[in-house]
């Protein structure tokens, strides 16, 4: 750090959502030049403090103050914009039914005037092009017609162009959830050439290599309070997850021995484009993981299993976890319990009416195995953090009566410690019989998968047994030769 003063500080920060006390007291400085990442258990209060920051949310006590001055009363996000702090939120905030363009103009209302569509495009085809280039994305793209992934890095350009006013603080709340390595490469290339260039960054993220790597300082966050906070070389893997607290890393992993035999498979699929006779294939009691990079299909092809589109043959009940929470998982005016029931229902269905206090239990009883943070399983599901919203998706799926599972890159935004506890569970589950469609970004969680089918352009371009599996014979087989 600088020894000028700090460009922000946040000073006794304190909030509560009814009975949860999201942040008790917290203090944090940050200066120009530097990337602060921010990590802590799903719940912790990281998305609450950036969101005082970024002028959603008032302090329900402590003091903001940017560039040395007080801000606090009356600080909005207009007055957060006007001091340059941007924010990339976890729940993606673009309008689905506008272009890529139109969205631009939105947060740069310095756009306008004759030909303000053409400054728009400018401006983000720009922004795309030098933050992530080879995109693929056309500033006239409707919004809605985009990837999550591709959604997320016009977010992210959009954070980063400037027109009348300057970008001081760049918040970016798990911005690589849905980016592939090969992007969320470029990302972090880019939040350190803004930092270099005196910009400061928040860096939250689930993905402690990538804080590591890309931070200059740290701050743990844990239970509404900043637990640890130094320079990041002071800190390791390990000594991160230790001062998260209550988490554990076992990195287990499926057996490497070939678990196909002359059974039937239980389902069965082809990309719509595939020029050979290659096809998925699942077992029951297999784990079977989709890799490649982001886009190349391997969505599509699981919600035509999840849909039993012609052209798969699936055998049993499917549970789908999906990737997209905020349009396609989660169900916005319901409580957890009734999100976390809504997979079962059949099971709580009375003569006449749903039995409550069922789902109440069932939900509860997920709530404690899998460890979502609520005081109460009847709150509605958007008082939940993500990570724990997305937990709720994976108790749905998993208290299912489903046989198969398909899950749309599921970890998005859960932590660590849960992380290695959803992995066990299905390894435990799929060694009861059952089947799960595993597509991933991460390449480490293909180390839990018995077979993996890499994509690239809409077809399956490998296929790899568990024991057959390498990181770099996923990487090969995920870009063209001639590439
Ligand atoms: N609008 C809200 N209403 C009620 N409770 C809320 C609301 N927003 C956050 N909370 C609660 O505040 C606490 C902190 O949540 P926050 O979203 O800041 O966590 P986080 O560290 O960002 O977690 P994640 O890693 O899952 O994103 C959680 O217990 C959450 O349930």
């Amino acid at each position: 750090m600088t020894a000028t003063a700090p460009i922000v500080r946040l000073d006794g920060v304190e909030k509560r959502f009814g009975a949860v006390r999201a942040l008790s007291g917290v203090s944090l400085d940050l200066a120009a030049g530097e990337c602060l990442g921010l990590v802590g258990h799903n719940g912790a209060g990281k998305s609450t403090l950036m969101n005082v920051l970024s002028g959603v949310l008032t302090p329900d006590a402590g003091r903001v103050s940017i560039a040395g001055q007080d801000v606090t009363g009356g600080y909005s996000t207009a007055n957060a914009q006007a001091h340059g702090v941007r924010c990339v939120f976890q729940e993606l905030s673009l309008c689905p039914n506008l272009t890529v363009a139109e969205n631009a103009r939105i947060s740069h209302p310095a756009i306008r005037g004759f030909g303000w569509r053409g400054q728009a495009r400018r401006l983000i085809g720009n922004k795309l092009g030098e933050v992530f280039p080879g995109h693929g994305i056309s500033p006239n793209d409707l919004v809605g017609d985009l990837s999550i992934a591709r959604r997320q890095m016009v977010e992210i350009a959009r954070a980063f162009a400037v027109t009348d006013r300057p970008a001081r603080v760049v918040i970016l709340d798990e911005p690589t959830s849905s980016l592939d390595s090969v992007a969320a490469g470029l990302l972090l290339k880019h939040v350190r050439r803004f930092v270099e260039g005196g910009g400061t960054c928040v860096l939250i993220s689930h993905l402690l290599g990538e804080i590591l790597d890309t931070s200059d300082r740290i701050a743990v966050m844990r239970d509404g309070g900043v637990v640890a906070l130094d320079a990041a070389r002071a800190f390791d893997r390990r000594s991160l997850v230790a001062a998260m607290g209550s988490v554990t890393e076992a990195h287990g992993q499926a057996d490497a021995a070939p678990k196909r035999g002359t059974a039937q498979p239980v389902v069965r699929a082809r990309p719509l484009k595939q020029p050979d006779e290659r096809e998925l294939t699942a077992h029951a009691g297999e784990v079977v993981g989709l890799a490649g990079l982001s886009g190349q299909g391997q969505t599509e092809l699981l919600v035509r299993i999840f849909d039993r589109a012609p052209g798969t043959d699936v055998a049993g009940p499917v549970a789908l976890v999906a990737g997209d929470r905020q349009s396609d998982g989660v169900f916005p005016l319901w409580s957890i319990a009734e999100n976390i029931a809504v997979g079962s229902l059949r099971r709580f269905k009375g003569k006449w009416l749903l039995d409550e206090a069922g789902i109440t239990h069932f939900a509860e009883d997920w709530r404690r195995k899998i460890g979502i943070r609520t005081p109460d399983v009847g709150n509605p599901i958007l008082s939940l953090s993500g990570g724990n919203q997305q937990k709720a998706l994976f108790a749905r799926a998993l208290g299912s009566d489903a046989r198969i599972v398909v899950m749309d890159d599921p970890m998005r935004g859960v932590d660590v410690g849960t992380k290695q506890e959803v992995y066990g569970m299905i390894r435990e589950q799929a060694a009861k019989g059952r089947c799960f469609l595993w597509y991933t970004t991460e390449t480490d969680e293909l180390r839990n998968c018995d077979h993996v089918y890499v994509f690239r352009e809409g077809i399956i371009a490998a296929d790899l047994p568990r024991a057959e599996m390498t990181e770099e014979k996923v990487i090969h087989a995920s870009f063209r030769e001639d590439a």
